[in-house]
């Protein structure tokens, strides 16, 4: 299963499909409950009587969270499960009754002024969930809503200072302490209410939710900052909806799952020698950025590659031959430590025997690497005239279609630029015309406004719009980093990971991130597939360093220590 990215406008298309397709409506809302429920039973599954506090909204956000209630109570009948109502719910709500049939809790804001009733029912839960609005809402919330949510904040911080003043009766100053904050989870239901599902805005007064259950799709301002903060971690659950349904079909935008990539990594074969799993050549490094070439080829060759050779400026190689004793290495000629345009012949004759290209992490910005760079694609441009006219190329010499220009194809294997590689295209009007087609391009959000000539905070603003625009316009693939980081093509593909994570906040992720790609990319698989899964192990390596080390000592090093818990965990042996 597939999981797509939608807007609010999407999403009500699908789910009139599905209910014309025999999925009601209704019982979209009890699988949807019943979703929701199966992650609020796991968080309170290790505690005897839980207490469970439910925030109902008017509308079917707060129809999906009296489900949820109800089947917490069905499921677990030591918990403790009582429902907040923002308004009374519509006369023909099916749940009300069975709520009081049942014989569960219920009080309505408008009977409780000051709110004393809901701050003391969130002081003493274990769990609360939010199901005060999802994706029907708009900012600002009303008053009433916004004063709700204010008191649910109070009562979690009496919650906390209570488990505070109950730890302070002995310490002991050599341990660390138990636990941090107060021990209620917050469980939301589509999003924190207060979340805007297209743009990723939130309002002041939205909860911090540790998950969130959203339904058919994942939704843009779920992973969009500075609302995805909030959402924690995300669940999708899918409702039963056929993939078929033509409205969730022609979505193009997904969300990245573990199982998608574990198909698209290429089968091994036992009776393989390190010719069968390709060859990368890295162009990386120069005096003032010796490390970059040197994670970039570890992470490449943890991907499964046969041969991994960095080529860079000779005093490189002599710091960094016994860091790497598994790279072999090409010796570029250079200018004071820095790869120079006199190295274009020397590359040439070598990059034949290679199967994929990475070019740019640590070279630094000199004219004269500049130089090189563009050398080695409009060499390469010259040599694939005639595959790519009518692509934009006009000062090139016209083709003539002979059966031999037609056999003469790119030059340079599948390539990713990277880093220094970037920074260098953006200098240059016009760069992308250079590009040979397929190249993937990997920016962090500063490189992409460099790039575009945008900030960083309109990049930021509209990540999905920007990189998709940007990928047809240059007619490339972009891997724009970050959290949820994002993969897009020309033809209109756009792909986001589920990942947030500050531990790849270091210097150097990004090198073993394109040294990745570049190893995947050399076994042969497709470059936009490699971008991906490339992405996808990198942040998941990310996810199993933190869970070892802590986010906040994480450095690049362990993320390419880690690639091997990633790959494991995705191909079981
Ligand atoms: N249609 C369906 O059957 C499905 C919908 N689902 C749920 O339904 C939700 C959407 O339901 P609705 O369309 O009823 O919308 P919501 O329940 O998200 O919100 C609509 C209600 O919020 C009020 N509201 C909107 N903006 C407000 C503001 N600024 N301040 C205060 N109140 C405000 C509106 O007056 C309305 O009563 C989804 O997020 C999801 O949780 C799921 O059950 C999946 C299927
Ligand atoms: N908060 C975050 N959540 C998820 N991934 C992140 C986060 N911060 C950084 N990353 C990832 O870490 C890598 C950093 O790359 P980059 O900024 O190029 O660093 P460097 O140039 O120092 O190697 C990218 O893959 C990026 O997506
Ligand atoms: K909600």
């Amino acid at each position: 299963m597939v999981i797509k990215i939608t807007n609010t406008e999407e999403m009500r298309a699908i789910e009139a499909a599905a209910d014309e397709a025999g999925i009601s409506y209704q019982t979209m809302m009890e699988r949807a409950g019943q979703a929701a429920a199966e992650r609020a039973l796991q968080l309170i599954e290790h505690l005897s009587d839980p207490r469970v506090t439910v925030l109902i909204g008017p509308g079917n956000n707060g129809g999906d969270g009296l489900v949820t209630g109800l089947l917490i109570k069905q499921a677990n009948e030591a918990a403790d499960v009582r429902f907040y109502l923002l308004t009374e719910r519509p006369e023909d709500d099916p749940y009300i009754p069975v709520i009081h049939e049942v014989g569960l809790f219920t009080a309505l804001a408008s009977d409780d002024g000051d709110k004393r009733v809901l701050r003391n029912m969130v002081a003493s839960s274990d769990l609360v969930i939010d199901a005060l609005f999802g994706i029907g809402i708009r900012l600002p919330l009303r008053d009433e809503a916004a004063k709700v949510l204010r008191a649910v904040r109070r009562g979690l911080l009496d919650r906390e200072k209570e488990h505070k003043e109950a730890e302070t009766w002995s310490i002991n100053p050599a341990q660390a302490p138990s636990e941090a904050g107060s021990g209620v989870k917050i469980l939301a239901i589509d999003g924190p209410s207060g979340l805007d599902f297209d743009t990723g805005q939130i309002d002041t007064t939205a909860l911090t939710a540790d998950e969130t259950v959203t339904f058919i799709a994942a939704k843009y301002g779920q992973l969009l900052f500075p609302g995805a903060q909030s959402v924690g971690q995300l669940t999708v659950a899918n409702l039963g909806i056929p993939d078929k349904v033509k409205e969730l079909k022609s979505i193009e935008a997904t969300l990245l799952d573990a199982a998608t990539v574990a198909d698209l990594l290429p089968a091994r074969n036992q009776d393989s020698n390190k010719g069968t799993f390709g060859k990368a050549m890295i162009v990386a490094g120069s005096v003032n950025y010796v490390g970059a070439a040197n994670l970039a080829a570890r992470s490449a060759y943890r991907s499964g590659v046969g041969l991994v050779s960095v080529a860079s400026a000779r005093p490189v190689a002599g710091m960094l031959a016994a860091a790497t004793p598994e790279a072999t290495w090409v010796l570029l000629p250079h200018d004071m430590g820095v790869v120079s345009d006199g190295a274009t012949d020397m590359f040439f004759e070598e990059i034949g025997k290679y199967s994929a290209l990475l070019i740019g992490p640590g070279m630094g910005q000199e004219d004269t690497t500049q130089r090189f760079l563009f050398q080695v694609l409009d060499h390469n441009r010259k040599q694939a005239v005639p595959k790519r006219r009518g692509l934009g190329f006009a000062n090139l010499p016209p083709a003539n279609d002979t059966e031999d220009d037609k056999a003469e194809a790119s030059e340079l294997p599948p390539l990713v630029i990277d880093a220094d590689g970037l920074n260098m295209l953006s200098k240059e009007d016009e760069w992308w015309k250079h590009l040979p087609e397929n190249t993937i391009l990997t920016p962090h959000p500063g490189e992409m406004a460099r790039l575009t000539g945008l900030s960083i905070e309109e990049v930021q603003k509209d990540r999905f719009g920007i990189v998709s625009e940007k990928a047809k316009e240059w007619n490339t693939i972009i891997l724009l980093k970050g959290a949820h980081t994002l993969i897009a093509e020309p033809k209109g593909r756009v792909t986001a990971l589920p990942f947030k994570n500050d531990a790849l906040a270091t210097a150097g992720t990004g090198d073993v991130l394109a040294g990745l790609i570049v190893g995947l990319l050399a076994q042969g698989m497709a470059p936009y597939d490699a971008a991906c899964a490339g992405a996808y192990l990198h942040a998941f390596a990310g996810e199993f360093a933190a869970q070892a080390l802590g986010p906040r000592s994480v450095i690049a090093s362990d993320v390419i220590d880690a690639l091997s818990s990633a790959f494991k965990a995705l191909t079981p042996a």
